[in-house]
């Protein structure tokens, strides 16, 4: 649970539906390209590593084919070919050429002539194809081409949106030194977590994790081996923990975990875990040495987060306290 991403490159959007993509846009765009071509089926397709999907079929009685319609990956489609090249197809008449015989649209539907361009994700990636198929077969001239490449970038607008939308996200909400949730990233992700652990019983521990006099590293040995210090930090902290805990740098040298922890005894393996862990770590990497206080509160379905956090932070005060006297 360390980042949510707002799109998944590889998952079906029909599946994951999303608030900045406007389907009613997109199906109107599909609409009138069948329209402007005079076609009896227009289309946007999405692939994935599952096959492929009509996300959004041209409203007509004369289209086979409606939205959700899935396909294997190995049926011989037109789509397939322009996935697999990344290029625009214009097949003016399937039934002439011998590559198409198995192509169940062309088998089975009897369409004749398709035109198809890919559409991208704005990381480059395929997102699949937006294309027309008639049963006739055509002769689209260049500007035909133009149409359905301009056409296309309304849909590849609001990728790009989506990913934009999602980068600022991102950034927003990561820490730039250690690459781990910043204050807000954390936030939002321990609400999700707290309020799923209250729903199925589980129990969380927040964990506190402040570097010991870490003002004298930076003065020892510079400002930017600290850095190094609190990165090599967020990197053990990632590993001593589950995939679906969450981590986070919530200031200077202060880290939090929110973990899953049923026993006082899996508090205390915990600990000393993460502790050797960076023992390894900084002799791995040639370090001067550091040590960490951890302080934890157990979560309690009625505890607000920012109670947990205080709390957390106050039991490391405290420990840290006790161990200079
Ligand atoms: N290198 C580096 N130092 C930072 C960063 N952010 C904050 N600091 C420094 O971290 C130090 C934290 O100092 P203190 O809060 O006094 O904590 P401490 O020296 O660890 O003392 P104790 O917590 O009492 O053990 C300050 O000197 C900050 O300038 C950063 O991103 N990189």
């Amino acid at each position: 649970m360390a980042s949510q991403k707002l799109y998944h490159t590889n998952r079906f959007l029909l599946d994951n539906p999303n608030d900045l993509i406007s389907i009613d846009k997109w199906q109107k765009t599909v609409n009138l390209l069948a329209q402007l071509f005079e076609a009896p089926a227009g289309f946007l397709v999405q692939h994935t590593d599952k096959g492929f999907q009509v996300t959004i079929a041209s409203q007509q009685a004369s289209n086979p084919y409606p939205a959700g319609v899935f396909i294997e990956p190995e049926v011989n489609i037109f789509c397939r070919k322009i996935v697999e090249t990344g290029k625009e197809l214009y097949v003016a008449n399937a039934h002439v050429e011998p590559c198409w015989d198995t192509n169940p649209e062309v088998k089975n539907d009897g369409f004749s002539s398709y035109l198809g361009v890919p559409v991208f994700w704005p990381d480059g990636r395929c997102f699949g194809t937006f294309c027309v198929m008639d049963y006739r077969k055509t002769d689209y001239q260049n500007s035909y081409l133009e149409l359905i490449r301009h056409l296309k970038e309304i849909l590849e607008a609001d990728l790009s949106l989506l990913g934009l939308y999602s980068e600022m996200m991102q950034l927003a909400r990561l820490d730039d030194l250690c690459g781990i949730n910043n204050r807000r990233g954390f936030r939002a992700l321990a609400e999700q977590r707290i309020k799923l652990s209250i729903r199925n019983g589980s129990n969380l521990v927040m964990l506190y994790v402040d570097v010991d006099e870490f003002k004298r590293i930076n003065d020892e040995h510079g400002h930017s081996l600290g850095d190094e210090v609190l990165k090599l930090l967020a990197k053990v902290l990632k590993q001593c923990i589950r995939v679906t805990d969450v981590v986070g740098r919530i200031g200077g040298d202060e880290f939090v975990l929110l973990t899953l922890c049923d026993t006082e005894q899996d508090l205390i393996v915990l600990k000393a875990r993460i502790m050797q862990a960076i023992s390894d770590a900084i002799a791995a990497n040639e370090l001067p040495h550091f040590s960490v206080t951890i302080g934890h509160k157990t979560v309690k379905p009625s505890d607000s987060l920012e109670r947990v956090l205080a709390c957390a932070d106050q039991d490391m005060l405290a420990r840290k306290t006790r161990r200079a006297y």
